[in-house]
């Protein structure tokens, strides 16, 4: 496996091939928890892997150089799939300061017995020369905690980004140009959409600054390193970061007896008489996940739940919690649902979680009492239809 990107500078993280849940993020292709060892007068580790794989990190590192020759540990996020390798890589590397901001210091203490460590403090605009390359730190608050920091090495136009352009893929390969471009690009996109999607202006603010720098190499601390697509890369996060909608409709849904599910069709085939991309999910087969990397850039939305004891459905208002919580922006869309005998949950308790979520609510709910009439599905079609229209417009 080629694991250098630049002449002295390795990954030295961990392939993890099974993890298939991630604090709810279903990683149907793995992770990797990246770690990189820069070698010069003085040697860096930059950022650490998940706790149980600290043996793995030592074993590479080592593999490399000696454990004593360490001289800096970077922790650029304190979340623990990064820091929590942190104490095990800490206590093999006696003569190593952990070069942290003030934010993370203070997580990391949160997180850790750290008494026994040796701190180096460093603020925004700080470098710490290792011979013949400089380490220059940048806040980046909210990309994805308030302590995250990319390390930039100038000399290299290397960024090593964290969160930031990362994905959840393991792979053989560490290289972008080591692997189907639309896959990788993919696998961002359902990472920005499940980790960072709310974070969508300071991101856009980070981009800003990384602009200014001159960079050949972008290193995240999941997936691959970006080397030659950079500018892919760039283009995607310009839109996501704003959510841009796209000439695509989704249709989200569950059922018990079927009745909203005809109304979902129904509205899916109005959808499908415009020129555009329409999606059906009835989020009880489909994983939340996938659902929200869906709707991070479709241009409408409409979502229906049958009414369940005055309330929704719980598996919908999982999704709407999970959604909300994301916050993708600039979508149209309604609710609709079957209900029995009262008005009460169902579609109008989707449509007020829809309104807060601030999606541009094109109309009143849609409601059929038990089983939809020919009626009722029609004007689900014409409702479709009126999605299409509007997502049309991003064509
Ligand atoms: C367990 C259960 C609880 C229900 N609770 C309510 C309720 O509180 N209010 C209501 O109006 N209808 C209630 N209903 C009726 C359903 O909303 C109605 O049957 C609806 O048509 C189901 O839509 P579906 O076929 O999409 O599942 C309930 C139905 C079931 C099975």
């Amino acid at each position: 496996m080629n694991t250098e990107l630049k002449e002295g500078i390795n990954w030295v993280g961990y392939i993890d091939w099974t993890v298939r849940d991630f604090h709810g993020y279903k990683t149907e292709s793995g992770s990797t928890y990246n770690a990189y060892l820069v070698q010069d007068e003085k040697n860096a580790v930059i950022d650490a892997v998940k706790g149980p794989f600290v043996d793995k990190l030592i074993e590479r590192i080592k593999a490399l150089a000696e454990l004593e020759s360490i001289n800096y540990v970077v922790c650029n996020h304190a979340e623990p799939d990064h820091s929590g390798g942190l104490p095990g890589l800490m206590a093999v590397c006696p003569n190593a300061e952990l070069v942290c901001n003030a934010k993370c210091k203070a997580a990391l203490e949160m997180h850790f017995d750290t008494s026994s460590w040796k701190w180096h403090v460093v603020a925004d605009g700080d470098t710490i020369s290792l011979g013949k390359r400089t380490l220059a730190f940048v806040d980046t608050p909210m990309v994805h905690w308030p302590e995250s920091m990319f390390t930039y090495l100038p000399e290299e136009k290397l960024l090593f980004s964290m969160d930031a352009f990362g994905q959840h893929y393991a792979s053989a390969f560490r290289f972008d140009d080591e692997e189907p471009l639309d896959v990788i690009l993919q696998e961002a996109k359902a990472y920005y959409a499940n980790i960072v999607m709310l974070y969508g202006r300071p991101i856009a603010q980070t981009m800003a600054r990384a602009a200014d720098l001159e960079i050949e190499m972008i290193a995240p601390s999941h997936g691959v390193i970006w080397r030659s697509h950079i500018k892919e890369v760039f283009e995607a996060y310009q839109k996501w970061v704003v959510c841009k909608p796209t000439p695509k409709v989704v249709v989200l849904y569950t059922t018990m007896w079927k009745a909203t599910e005809q109304m979902a069709q129904a509205i899916l085939e109005g959808a499908q008489e415009c020129d555009v991309e329409a999606q059906l999910y009835n989020v009880d087969s489909t994983h939340m996940t996938r659902i929200v990397t869906e709707v991070l850039d479709c241009a409408t939305v409409a979502i229906g739940s049958p009414t369940l004891n005055n309330g929704i459905m719980p598996s919908m208002a999982a999704v709407l919690c999970y959604m909300k919580g994301l916050r993708p922006t600039h979508k149209k869309g309604f609710a609709f649902g079957s209900y029995g005998w009262s008005k009460r949950g169902g579609p109008t308790e989707v449509g007020q979680v829809m309104e807060e979520m601030k999606i541009e609510i094109m109309q009143e709910p849609l409601r059929a009492q038990y089983t939809p009439s020919p009626e009722t599905l029609e004007e689900c079609r014409e409702a479709g239809r009126a999605m299409g229209k509007i997502a049309e417009e991003y064509k």
